[in-house]
């Protein structure tokens, strides 16, 4: 019997573009990146202004390549800065789209995947979905203690990517994703380690302003007490440390630059800072991969280095070098983050997973 096909236009906004794909089941049919002018985005106040402007472009884009939208069986978006919420694939409900409004953990660029994949979808009535936001937060509750009693650690992180390598590799292995235990690196703009049990990402760093590994543009974990000492020092605004420490930290911060490939090119030359400074973030990357064996108890059934920081052959070797006594380290470089929207939304329209809920915010009456 010829399997049905359902086709899926699938939306992921960065800061400065918008990836859009087409698929006809798994398979690719259109995949572009729309880059939006800075200043054309520079004229919206918020993020979240500029929806209209993308939601046109999109529609012009689709359209000179000659795609049919009345086609579509649904639209994915990427999630963004939600409440923290369980791994999987969310219908766009009226909950998400207030948070994903007025960005209910913060402004994200992804906070616009939802509401473009809504704004599109319905107008050809059709589900529209987002998959594996940012703020998945499967926690573990010992993993949540920080050890400062008014502060809780947090899970943000590369979610989408993670779970989809993740999901990828253990069938490589002709596992289930729910049958293996994983350490996923994805080593991007920001890095971020998850501790993955059995489907779950039980511990992993807050990879976007908190924690963990330095990366080619922020600073992951700093000395506490050193950083309220620059705080309260008098000589830098809030914002001016928030930008040093995202953005301006990492790479940036010591090189100039967030581009590894160019950082490789200055080892060749013979700098030995560059060199001091790739070796750090890879020593980082290895020693935040120890630590999530240990919450893996050593039970781990392969390490995997993904984003794109995994093409750079030296900088896997020195990360390789240092956890292969764990487990197996497979390599998966860059992201496939518009396959992964697609699958997550397949999943649900052949019925093989439920779509889940966003939950209501919890009325308090006073
Ligand atoms: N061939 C390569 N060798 C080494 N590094 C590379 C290579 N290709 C890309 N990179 C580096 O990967 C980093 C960017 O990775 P990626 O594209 O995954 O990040 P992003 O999508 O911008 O951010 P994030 O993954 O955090 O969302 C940059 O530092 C880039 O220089
Ligand atoms: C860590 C969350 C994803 C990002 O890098 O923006």
């Amino acid at each position: 019997m010829q399997e049905h096909s359902f086709r899926i236009l699938v939306i992921n906004p960065g800061s400065t573009s918008t990836k859009i794909g087409v698929f006809d089941n798994e398979r690719s049919i259109l995949e572009k990146t729309i880059r939006h002018d800075t200043e054309a985005l520079r004229a919206y106040k918020k993020i979240i202004d500029q929806y209209e402007f993308r939601k046109q472009t999109i529609l012009e884009t689709l359209d000179h390549e000659g795609i049919n939208i009345s086609k579509l069986d649904a639209v994915c978006g990427r999630g963004g800065l939600l409440r923290p919420i369980e791994g999987g694939t969310y219908a766009v409900n009226e909950a998400m789209l207030q948070d994903l409004k007025r960005g209910y953990s913060g402004q994200h660029a992804s906070n616009l995947g939802g509401i473009l994949a809504h704004e599109i979808a319905s107008a050809l009535n059709i589900p529209a979905f987002i998959v594996d936001p940012v703020v998945v937060d499967e926690l573990d509750p010992i993993a949540r203690v920080s050890g400062f009693s008014l502060i809780e650690r947090r899970s943000i992180f590369h979610a989408l990517n993670q779970k989809a390598v993740a999901r990828r590799v253990a069938k490589q292995m002709g596992k289930t994703y729910e049958e293996v235990n994983f350490i996923v690196a994805h080593m991007g703009g920001g890095i971020t380690v998850g501790a993955h049990q059995r489907g779950r990402v039980i511990d992993v760093n807050n990879g976007l302003d908190g924690e963990g590994p330095f990366s080619p543009e922020r600073a992951g974990t700093v000395p506490a007490g050193d950083l309220v000492s620059l705080c309260f020092s008098g000589e830098y605004y809030r914002e001016e440390i928030m930008r040093m420490l995202v953005g301006g930290g990492g790479l940036v911060g010591y090189l100039g630059t967030n581009d590894a490939v160019k950082v490789e090119k200055m080892i060749e030359n013979g700098d030995e800072k560059a060199k001091l400074i790739y070796s750090a973030m890879a020593y980082q990357v290895a020693k935040e991969i120890g630590a999530a064996s240990a919450v893996l108890s050593g039970k781990v059934d392969a390490i995997i280095l993904t984003g794109g920081l995994a093409y750079g052959k030296q900088f896997v070797k020195e990360i390789a070098d240092r956890v292969q006594w764990i487990a197996d380290v497979i390599v998966q470089p860059g992201e496939n983050e518009l396959q992964a929207l697609a699958e997550g939304a397949l999943r649900v329209l052949r019925g093989e997973e439920e779509a889940k809920q966003y939950p209501q915010a919890v009325k308090t009456t006073v």
